[in-house]
């Protein structure tokens, strides 16, 4: 069973048609990431999962319950944490993590416990009695880690979590992340700061046009047949220059498993400082680079992806957006 299971979800506002029979599944223990152009419908899909909006067509499964026969028990397993989301500003930050233990229906006397925890967890251990106003935005978003964590729940939605949050908070928000994935939970997170969602996320879900158009695991993205550009650094930028369309030729020819890029093949596409960039190549195809230049004498200190393989995934799927 998944913790998230949706298939064929369509809603349209409209004339606008915001989902279009999109599928996603969301594993327990796992970290999936849902990414994809502004407008593509993730906000859409996250407020059908948190059962805030009501699907046109499909279905939609949070731990096993339908959340149109069973919203309450949907709502009973699932941790939301919205991209905004009002806070209120009267109450202590205690008092605000009250009011939700309240609301999911944690006994009183588990509630000034679970309150510590989750401020614990969040950091925000200091603040106990502080009113919320006087929290900053990045504290304001750990304070809505915690809230959608009051009722300990097995699938946990984020939308765009680290927005607001400085390097110390997001580092710690990621460990949080991966902790909670390795306690069973199934955790969701929309995000465009890719670079992040490569290291926290064990899957990648990318949607466009209110449709999935790629489902992959992370390691599978790292070793993409597609190829990736690659940064070469070396001692001696000029005996690379030199030594660069002759390694690639041996690199390439006899052919490698795998195909090169672009028509015509990889090239040396520009010099940069202390090195070049070359690609795409695969990662096979990188190897034997390595080894074709090394063999040449180059002084290599360097070879290592120029983009994330997670940008090459998204750039490659909105490239004829263009
Ligand atoms: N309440 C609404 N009324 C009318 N149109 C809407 C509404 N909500 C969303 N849309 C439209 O549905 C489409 C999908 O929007 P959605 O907010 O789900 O995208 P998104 O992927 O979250 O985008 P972003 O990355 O910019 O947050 C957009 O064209 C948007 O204008």
């Amino acid at each position: 069973m998944f913790g998230i299971e949706a298939r064929g979800v369509a809603r349209s506002f409209g004339t606008v048609h915001a989902l279009r029979g999109l599928d996603l599944t969301v594993p327990y223990g796992q970290v999936t990431a849902l990414v994809g152009p502004n407008g593509a419908g993730k906000t859409t899909l996250l407020l059908i999962l948190a059962t805030l909006l009501g699907p046109d067509e499909g279905l939609v499964r949070i731990a096993g319950h339908d959340v149109r026969t069973h919203p309450r028990q949907a709502r009973d397993a699932l941790g939301w944490m919205p991209d905004t989301f009002g806070v209120y500003d009267q109450l202590t930050v205690d008092e605000y993590l009250a009011f939700f233990a309240d609301a999911y229906g944690l006994p009183k006397d588990e509630r000034p416990r679970r309150i510590r925890a989750l401020l614990s967890l969040v950091h925000l251990d200091d603040h106990l009695g502080r009113p919320v106003h006087a929290l900053s935005r990045g504290q304001k978003q750990r304070l809505g880690v915690a809230r959608a964590l009051v009722h300990r729940p097995r699938v946990l939605l984020l939308d765009e979590p680290a927005s607001g949050l400085d390097p110390r908070s997001r580092v710690e928000l990621r460990d949080l992340l991966r902790a909670l994935a390795a306690d069973g939970v199934a955790v969701l997170v929309s995000s465009h700061i890719l670079s992040e969602l490569e290291e926290i996320a064990d899957r990648v879900v990318l949607v466009d046009h209110g449709r999935t158009v790629g489902e992959h695991a992370m390691a599978d993205l790292a070793g993409a047949a597609a190829g990736v550009r690659w940064r070469i650094r070396s001692l001696d930028p000029e005996r690379l220059a030199r030594a660069l369309p002759a390694a690639l030729e041996a690199a390439l020819d006899p052919p490698v498993p795998s195909t090169p890029g672009g028509p015509g093949g990889p090239e040396p596409v520009r010099d940069l400082p202390g090195g070049a960039e070359v690609g795409p190549l695969t990662e096979t195809e990188a190897a034997a680079l390595l080894a074709a230049l090394v063999t040449r004498g180059v002084p290599v200190t360097g070879l290592a992806p120029a983009g994330s393989a997670l940008e090459s995934a998204y750039l490659a799927m909105t490239e004829n957006r263009r």
